[in-house]
């Protein structure tokens, strides 16, 4: 297939590029390195510097393409809590002007970068697709948007749309790794604090109601999330948009997360507790059980340690 990837140069958009690549699809990637970076993006695929709302131009001009997959946007809970406006254009209007040129190139399959965000604070874990979404912040509202724009493009279009909705997602796919700048994810900054290089890491609260009172996430590898989307591709059905979880349906608390890291580092995680950080639900855990029946997808790296050392070998080959 030819697959036009937004989001190419970032964390977990490198990696889907590749392992399209590797797979024997043809990728050009479409990205603004507004966050993402040039060198991210695997060899063998096409880049375009240039924003997802400039779509249009990308699908004509080196079309015809069978899919694209829309994983840019920008993603930092807290910056969306501060600066909303900008989550909603760049999430949500980008998103809609880009599908209009999906939709005029008739591209047939579109797999979405959606995220356990758009469910809020859950009334029960673990999470299905059925559960109501109230997102608790304007990034997942932002995301949840897009998702609702899917379901009824997909229906008056004859568009084969699916929503990945990833958790937390980890690791590294060997050389495609997590990059941010400035660092915000929980795994990046503990390894970073067990280096020594950052000072103490702050845990965003311990009086939340969880066994340990910090937060509970479900950490899912990167490499998995890449073959979903792979999936994702071949199960997408034509006039039908689907939602679905990707998790691996277990939760590690932020003090579980840096005891795995002090035990794969073999170094002591210096740690404080500080205040709760706003628009964090306190438990966000996947029923992944829909997307193992219906696209067969299952992960295949669910151990937390082993996430996490494939993190701190992609963080050491790059101590900047
Ligand atoms: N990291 C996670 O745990 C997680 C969880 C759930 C969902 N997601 C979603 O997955 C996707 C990828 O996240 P990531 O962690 O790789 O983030 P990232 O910041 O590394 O990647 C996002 C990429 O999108 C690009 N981008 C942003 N706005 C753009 C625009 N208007 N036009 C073109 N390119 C643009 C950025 O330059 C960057 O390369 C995002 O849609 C995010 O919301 C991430
Ligand atoms: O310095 C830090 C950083 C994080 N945390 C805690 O660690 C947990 C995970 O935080 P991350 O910032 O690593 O990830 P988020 O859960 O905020 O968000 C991630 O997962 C979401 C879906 O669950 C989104 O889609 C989002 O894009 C993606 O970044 C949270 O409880 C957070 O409070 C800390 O205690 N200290």
């Amino acid at each position: 297939m030819k697959v036009l990837v937004t989001g190419g140069a970032g964390f977990i958009g490198s990696a889907v590029a590749c392992r399209l690549l590797e797979e024997g699809h043809r990728v050009v990637v479409l990205d603004d390195l507004s966050t993402g970076f040039a060198d991210a993006v695997p060899r063998g695929a096409a880049f375009v510097r240039g924003s997802m709302s400039e779509a249009a131009g990308v699908l004509s001009g080196q079309g015809p393409f069978d899919a694209v997959l829309h994983l840019a946007a920008r993603a930092l809970i807290d910056d969306s809590v501060r600066r909303p406006e900008r989550f909603w254009r760049n999430n949500t209007v980008e998103s809609l002007t880009l599908l209009d040129a999906v939709l005029r190139a008739e591209v047939g399959r579109l797999v979405f970068s959606s995220t356990a965000a758009v469910y809020g604070q859950p009334d029960r874990v673990p999470i299905e697709e059925s559960a109501p979404t109230v997102p608790a912040n304007p990034y997942g509202a932002s995301k949840l948007a897009v998702d609702l724009a899917l379901e009824a493009y997909a229906r008056a279009h004859g568009l084969a749309a699916v929503s990945l909705r990833y958790f937390n997602v980890a690791g590294a796919l060997g050389e495609f790794g997590e990059r941010h700048e400035p660092e915000t994810h929980i795994v990046p900054l503990a390894l970073e604090a067990a280096l020594g290089g950052r000072g103490e890491f702050p845990v965003f609260g311990d009086d939340y109601p969880t066994h340990d009172g910090t937060c509970v996430r479900d950490f899912i590898h990167v490499a998995d999330v890449a073959e979903a989307h792979l999936a994702a591709l071949r199960g997408a059905v034509p006039g039908e948009h689907r939602a679905y979880n990707l998790g691996n349906g277990a939760g590690f608390s932020v003090r579980e997360v840096l005891a795995a890291v002090a035990r794969v580092t073999g170094r002591r995680v210096p740690a404080r507790v500080v205040a709760r950080r706003p628009g964090d639900p306190a438990v966000l855990v996947a029923s992944a059980g829909r997307v193992r029946r219906e696209l067969g997808w299952q992960p295949a790296r669910p151990a937390l340690d082993g996430m996490i050392e494939d993190a701190w070998r992609f963080h050491r080959a790059r101590p900047s």
